[in-house]
């Protein structure tokens, strides 16, 4: 008989800062960031098939069924478990694509979370984390559950709490793919890393993001959105682009700006989260 689990959300996530310290020998660049959950999010539906076929049921523009990171993060662990179930997946995508809110990254999360738990293969959360790792840098960080601070090429996590902020996004309207900021000779690689220990409410109000100079030289609407949304607060990209936001401590503050926001541009209000919504999951 199938198992269902319907509804589940797959919440963005914000890069409050964003430090480039070093580049791994394989290419990928060291970071230091401070990641936020956030309640927008895409929500997806399973249902288990005994067959051991993934099938991805809605259509995802741009995105073809093999490539999604649904379907590769349900085929991971069918392979790393052994199990021969499968499952039926529909996606409802809310979060832009190429918009530094992890939101393909989110999805191959929450299909981990989901189909462990329906497939009952048992694994930890840590061993979750470790298979995320081969979909994405960003993937172990949504297993996690809670806000971190992440070093590594993200994937070295550890807990923080962060305030109950408002944020004002706004998605300047193009998709940036992550690996050509990475790949600029003109990004700085060499920021001071910080202690733990200094880490502070300084980043997470006024934060800055490294990958941020290249993305505004190549993408001038991401700059153009800095400097409107700038006249409000510190104004940041989050991750390597598109979207850029600006921490509010009341909802009344974020709405007002809102309201302001130019109307050429796709902007939402979303509240901070202390912890993902699946993380009692098991
Ligand atoms: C920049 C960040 C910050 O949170 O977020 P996004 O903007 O993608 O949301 C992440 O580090 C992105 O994580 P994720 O989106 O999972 O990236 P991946 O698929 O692993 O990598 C895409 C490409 O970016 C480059 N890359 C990625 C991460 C990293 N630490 N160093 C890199 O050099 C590599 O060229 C890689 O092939
Ligand atoms: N389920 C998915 N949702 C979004 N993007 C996906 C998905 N599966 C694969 N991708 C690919 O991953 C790329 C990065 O998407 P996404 O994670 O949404 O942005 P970002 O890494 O900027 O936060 C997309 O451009 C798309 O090609």
């Amino acid at each position: 008989m199938a198992r269902v689990l319907h509804n589940c959300p797959a919440p963005a996530k914000l890069n409050l800062f964003l430090h480039v310290t070093g580049r791994r020998a394989d290419g990928y660049h060291l970071l230091q960031t401070a990641f936020q959950l956030i309640d927008r999010s895409d929500s997806l539906d399973f249902d288990t098939r005994d067959d051991g076929v993934i099938l991805r049921t809605t259509a995802v523009a741009g995105v073809e069924h093999d490539s999604d990171l649904i379907v590769r993060a349900a085929r991971l662990l069918q392979q790393a478990t052994g199990s021969n179930n499968g499952a039926n997946i529909a996606v409802r995508k809310n979060l832009p694509m190429g918009g530094g809110l992890g939101g393909g990254s989110s999805d191959a999360a929450t299909t981990l979370l989901a189909l462990n738990y329906l497939w009952q293969t048992g694994l930890s959360r840590s061993q979750l984390m470790a298979l995320g790792l081969q979909l994405g840098a960003d993937v172990p960080f949504f297993l996690f559950g809670h806000n971190a601070f992440a070093e590594g090429v993200g994937e070295q996590l550890m807990r923080i709490d962060t305030p109950d902020h408002w944020f004002v996004v706004i998605e300047p309207g193009v998709s940036i793919p992550t690996a050509a900021i990475f790949a600029s000779s003109e990004l700085t690689r060499n920021s001071k890393p910080v202690k733990m220990l200094d880490f502070s409410g300084a980043y997470i109000r006024n934060g800055r993001n490294d990958l941020q100079a290249v993305a505004t030289k190549l993408f001038p609407a991401v700059a153009e959105a800095i400097d409107w949304l700038g006249q409000h607060g510190t104004a940041r990209m989050t991750g390597s682009g598109a979207c850029v936001f600006c921490a509010f401590e009341t909802r009344d503050e974020a709405e007002a700006v809102l309201a302001s926001v130019p109307k050429k541009w796709r902007a939402w209000i979303a509240r901070a989260l202390d912890e993902h919504p699946l993380s009692h999951l098991q």
